[in-house]
């Protein structure tokens, strides 16, 4: 059975579906564990490849005492995507999922493509968290069952599938008192709030309108006002969205998120192609560097460039790769451009890209086109990189 430790807890997690479909995480919330998802997994498996993991405190995965935080289950997961090879990934989560998706969204953007919060919440009721916490120290998890319960499904719906109701209730009334407390910790003292405006990636607001825990008045609604471009889908369910509207909860992951992964699968084949373009004229040490060097901050543009100019571009056939780089030379001393026009003079001439007679005859030219100071200083530093791998430096 998979488990990946992180700071000190084993983390149960489950992989279903083919290698080919883009991945997808399922969050359980408070209470549940992974088998919360159960009935929406058929529905997903034929766009989706899943991982799902048993939260911290829940199911199968260790419930150390104290409280815990959104950071720390966050981290949770992102073990569990390490440990089943999953590097970005669309994050679909309930409740207390849906908030550690978030987090995980804002902790390690690079992580998370696309979001899903399904009634969830950036912000809930301190005080209440707290008594819940207190009620489960004194009388565990029986102290708090019939709340939970209560919030978890719509009456008419318990009443109507007596056996789902009870197996939810069963599995609330035998986890461990210490992960629930702990878990309640981490949604008492969530701050995720302020920080709404930094997701800056597609997401779809689930909520179900006979949620009386996370309604849209009050918590999804605060959701779609603070993401920007937050897209809201209503069900009709109460807070365990999964359990109460398999079919309607699958449908709209679904036409939400396979779009995004096929666009984003189309974006990824473009920067490889460019990638490959890029390495064979500027050379493999220069593009690991620069690769290394990306940030969060500039990763999107780097990757942008790599899909424009060094797919869209320099893949065309209608010009050979020569002339290309000499283009570059003149254009980047026309503009006063050295860094670039440095890195293209060393690369050409050190890659068999151009000669130094044809260097030469482009500067030339320049001189007349775009001024005697342009190539001046053109001649200057071509003339120093000549040294310089000359040199071998
Ligand atoms: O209010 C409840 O008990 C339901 C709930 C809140 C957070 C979560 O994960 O479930």
């Amino acid at each position: 059975m998979p488990f990946v430790v992180n700071a000190g807890a084993r983390i149960f997690w489950r992989l279903d579906g083919s290698e080919a479909k883009p991945p997808l995480v399922l969050l359980n919330s408070i209470g549940t564990d992974l088998s919360l998802w159960d009935a929406v997994v058929p529905h997903l498996l034929p766009a989706f490849r899943l991982l799902r993991l048993d939260m911290r405190g829940h199911g199968a995965s260790d419930a150390p005492g104290g409280d815990y935080t959104m950071a720390l289950l966050a981290e949770d997961v992102a073990a569990a995507m390490d440990a089943a090879g999953i590097d970005a990934a669309a994050v679909a989560g309930v409740s207390l999922g849906g908030m550690v998706a978030m987090q995980l969204a804002l902790n390690r953007p690079e992580r998370v493509s696309a979001l899903a919060l399904v009634c969830t919440s950036p912000a809930m009721d301190r005080n209440a968290w707290e008594d819940r916490i207190a009620h489960v120290a004194e009388g565990g998890m029986q102290g708090i069952a019939d709340l939970a319960m209560g919030r978890f499904l719509s009456p008419v719906f318990a009443v109507q599938r007596p056996v789902v109701a009870e197996s939810l209730r069963r599995n609330l009334i035998a986890m461990a008192a210490d992960g629930y407390a702990g878990a309640g910790a981490a949604i008492r003292d969530m701050e995720l709030l302020d920080r709404l405006p930094g997701l800056a990636l597609p997401t779809l607001v689930v909520t179900g309108d006979r949620d009386v825990s996370t309604p849209f008045a009050g918590h999804g609604e605060r959701l779609v006002a603070g993401i920007p471009g937050a897209v809201h889908v209503r069900l009709d369910c109460a807070h365990l969205a999964p359990v109460e509207a398999p079919m309607g909860l699958a449908a709209a992951l679904r036409d939400f998120l396979a779009p995004a992964a096929d666009v984003r699968r189309a974006e990824q084949a473009l920067f490889e192609d460019g990638l490959a373009n890029r390495r064979r004229v500027l050379g493999d040490a220069w593009v690991d560097r620069s690769l290394a060097a990306r940030t969060t901050f500039n990763a999107e543009f780097q990757a942008m460039i790599t899909r424009t100019a060094w797919h869209e571009i320099w893949g065309r056939p209608g010009l050979d790769e020569r002339t290309r780089r000499l283009l570059v030379v003149a254009i980047t001393a026309s503009l006063g451009r050295w860094e670039e026009f440095g890195l293209h003079v060393r690369t050409g001439l050190s890659r068999d890209g151009f000669t130094r007679g044809e260097l030469k005859e482009v500067l030339m030219q320049t001189a007349v086109y775009a001024g005697v100071p342009a190539a001046n200083t053109a001649f200057d530093e071509a003339g120093r990189i000549i040294a310089e791998i000359d040199a071998g430096t």
